[in-house]
């Protein structure tokens, strides 16, 4: 695996090497001794899936607080994703920055989302299917979002025709800057 960092710090792109042959090739994309190395969490104690049906759909932006603060990796097994991270950690010299990145089945890439930061995605392909890995356990009393269209973040989204979200990615409050 190649880590590639990212500029909100922990967060990575990782990148398969893939070992070929007449097959086809066999890439690791989990260890907890390379991840160790580059002071990543790799402890999964979940493994979900997100399945759009249509390009255009947009999720987050996410997080969980507390003792649920997590860790996630996340690939696409399926279509291709216009991925967001947004930095929420206000001891962070990034804080309230943001980051985009496409993830899709073609390039096999994963990145990986440090605690207190914020995950969201759009959807650039119909038949999307992406791939979460957590470090701490689902608790949605402990689940959290902010707007993906705060003008606080301003997070630059590609142009989407018709976007589908959830009434309650709609209704996220507004970022308070602290005074
Ligand atoms: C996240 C999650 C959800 N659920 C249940 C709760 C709802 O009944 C249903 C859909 O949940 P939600 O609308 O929160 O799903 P997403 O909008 O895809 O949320 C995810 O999208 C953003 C982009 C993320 O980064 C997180 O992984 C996650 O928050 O699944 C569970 O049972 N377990 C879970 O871990």
């Amino acid at each position: 695996m190649i880590f590639h960092p990212l500029p909100l710090a922990g967060a990575f792109l990782i990148e398969p090497e893939p070992i070929r042959d007449q097959r086809g090739f066999f890439a690791r994309t989990v260890c907890r001794k390379e991840f160790a190395e580059h002071g990543l969490n790799a402890e999964f104690v979940q493994q979900s899936l997100s399945w759009n049906e249509q390009q255009g759909t947009l999720r987050g932006m996410h997080y969980q607080v507390q003792e649920r603060k997590e860790a996630k990796l996340v690939r696409v097994a399926a279509g291709s994703i216009y991925d967001v991270l947004l930095d929420l950690r206000d001891q962070e010299s990034t804080y309230l920055q943001w980051y985009s990145v496409e993830l899709s089945a073609i390039n096999r890439m994963h990145i990986y989302i440090p605690p207190g930061v914020a995950h969201g995605f759009l959807t650039l392909s119909d038949h999307c299917e992406v791939i979460y890995q957590m470090t701490a356990f689902y608790d949605p009393t402990a689940a959290r979002g902010v707007r993906w269209d705060d003008p606080v973040f301003g997070i630059e989204w590609p142009q989407a025709v018709d976007l589908l979200m959830s009434a309650q990615d709609k209704s996220w409050p507004l970022w308070v800057r602290e005074s």
